[in-house]
């Protein structure tokens, strides 16, 4: 059950817009194929009722209204309305797991919370609603109140309920721990279907996930890019990878190729970005940095683990840095279809790694312009120069942009406006590839790097991606105003596509 959207939802500067929760339902459940998805708490807000309605009538029309849950509270028929006015049919009623959560916060004795929580399950069954339970704070229960937990499991165990949610609320779990609490919970109650939840206070959620599985859980609460309150839930795609390479007898239906795409799509919606080093979806998982790792990899693949990056619709990158050795940059130079000899390949290097040794960063497409300032050669032939440009932004206008390109001797100027100096910049250029009739790529992320310290006169790094007929390259710009390092990036861009 992938509950992005609702406890994905709850980290800190997170929220989505109805469209958006919409479109990553769809996707969730039409191409990574989760078998559930968890989208709100209910009563939250007028917004969050107007999404799940959203979510449930495209669930209705597509037949996947019985995979849509909410979180429900124990609140007579309060939650219960709030969702079937809502449209959905599945509820994950939120109910107390340890004493300590019970006596403290709901202030109710066992017996007074158990007569509640089957009032509302039965209600909700007349109603025709499918009921799971969740056990929040279930772990330290599990630590603490051991009786009430078992007490509280037996009474479950009598009701219609179709799913027993068992969340570790705070993180504590360590992977021999959830082993043991659930493997004991599983053997005791063989006919009831248990959801376990993880989340990643001490870094254990993957291995308490793993650890789960192992003592027999039948679901597993995971989220897109680990997403969720404080330090998040198990990451869906660190998750998947580990049952699919460590857990060959257990089937889920989620598809790994779909795993980046959703990844990303959820990091633009929420702005939650994706560390560089967040397994299987982050940006430098799968590039080798090191010249020894690149050297093995050569030679025979000795650098590989089963993580391949195709399974996940991704490939294998060699940085450049002042790590990189020979075979590094040989494999770039490779992928640009450039070929050097021994003696100037040596330069190239020593030059990458007197460029890293200075903090700049190197991307692939700089190759061409460090070997021809090494080499003093012509391999990159600047085809396309943006000879000048002005550049306005005032008050209450719209920015503009008037700019003069070269095109291979052709001159062409342009005018344009758009919501900020570059994209003025952007909307002239494309003025003029529309009459080259030349498809510009698409810019797919654009990371501007300053040093901390607050000066304004600093040196500015700007990293765009681009996105060209399949091929994914970024190129970088260096300069003291950001809009200037932008364009010489963009410029790098022209000349290499
Ligand atoms: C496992 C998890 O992550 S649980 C996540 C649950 N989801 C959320 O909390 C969604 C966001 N929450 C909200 O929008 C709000 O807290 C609401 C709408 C649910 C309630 O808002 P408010 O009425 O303002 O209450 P507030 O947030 O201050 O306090 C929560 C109340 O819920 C009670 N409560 C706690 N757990 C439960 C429960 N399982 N069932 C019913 N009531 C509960 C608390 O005792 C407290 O009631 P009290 O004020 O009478 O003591």
């Amino acid at each position: 059950m992938d509950t992005t959207l609702r406890d994905g939802e709850q980290t800190s500067g997170v929220s989505f817009s109805a469209s958006e929760k919409l479109t990553i339902a769809q996707l969730l459940l039409t191409e990574l194929k989760v078998d559930r998805i968890e989208i709100a708490s209910a009563r939250v807000s007028e917004g969050e009722f107007q999404a799940v309605k959203k979510i449930t009538e495209w669930a209705t029309a597509n037949g996947f209204i019985d995979k849509v849950e909410v979180l429900t509270f124990v609140d007579g028929e309060v939650s219960i309305n709030w969702m079937l006015e809502a449209g959905a049919k599945v509820m994950n009623l939120l109910t107390k797991g340890s004493l300590n959560h019970l006596t403290h916060q709901l202030k109710k004795a066992p017996e007074q919370h158990f007569n509640e929580v089957g009032a509302v399950i039965a209600l909700a069954n007349k109603k025709g609603i499918e009921c799971n339970v969740y056990l929040e704070d279930w772990s330290n229960g599990m630590r603490h109140s051991k009786d009430y937990v078992f007490a509280y499991l037996d009474f479950l165990a009598e009701q219609p309920v179709k799913r027993v949610l068992l969340p570790d609320t705070l993180g504590v779990l360590i992977p021999s721990e959830t082993y043991e609490y659930l493997h004991e919970i599983v053997n005791r109650y063989p006919h009831v279907h248990f959801d376990f939840h993880a989340h990643n206070d001490y870094d254990l959620a993957t291995a308490n996930v793993l650890e789960a599985v192992k003592a027999g859980v039948h679901g597993l609460h995971l989220t897109i890019n680990g997403m969720g309150e404080r330090a998040g839930n198990a990451p869906l795609a660190s998750a998947i990878a580990v049952l699919n390479d460590y857990m060959k007898d257990v089937k889920t239906s989620v598809e790994e190729q779909e795993l980046y795409k959703v990844s990303k799509l959820v990091e633009t919606f929420s702005g939650f970005r994706i560390p560089v080093n967040k397994p299987v979806v982050g940006e430098n998982v799968f590039t080798q940095t090191a010249g020894i790792h690149a050297d093995g990899d050569k030679k025979n693949n000795l650098y590989y683990n089963d993580l391949l990056p195709e399974r996940f619709g991704r490939k294998r990158k060699y940085a450049l840095g002042k790590t990189s050795g020979k075979a590094n940059i040989e494999n770039n130079l490779q992928q640009l279809g450039i070929q050097l000899s021994d003696e100037d390949l040596k330069k190239v290097t020593q030059r990458i790694i007197e460029l890293g040794d200075r903090k700049e960063a190197v991307t692939q497409a700089d190759l061409p312009y460090i070997i021809s300032d090494v080499l003093d050669s012509s391999a990159i032939e600047e085809k396309v120069q943006i000879e000048n440009y002005v550049l306005s932004h005032s008050k209450n206008l719209r920015p503009s942009a008037t700019i003069r390109v070269n095109f291979n001797g052709e001159i062409f100027e342009e005018h344009a406006q758009g919501d900020g100096q570059y994209d003025a910049f952007m909307n002239a250029l494309k003025k003029v590839y529309v009459k080259k009739d030349i498809e510009l790529p698409l810019l797919t992320d654009y990371a501007v790097r300053i040093p901390p310290g607050g000066k304004t006169d600093a040196l500015c790094e700007t990293i765009i991606t681009w996105m060209h007929k399949g091929r994914e390259f970024k190129t970088r710009g260096l300069d003291s105003d950001q809009t200037v390092s932008a364009i010489q990036a963009t410029q790098k861009m022209l000349n290499i596509i």
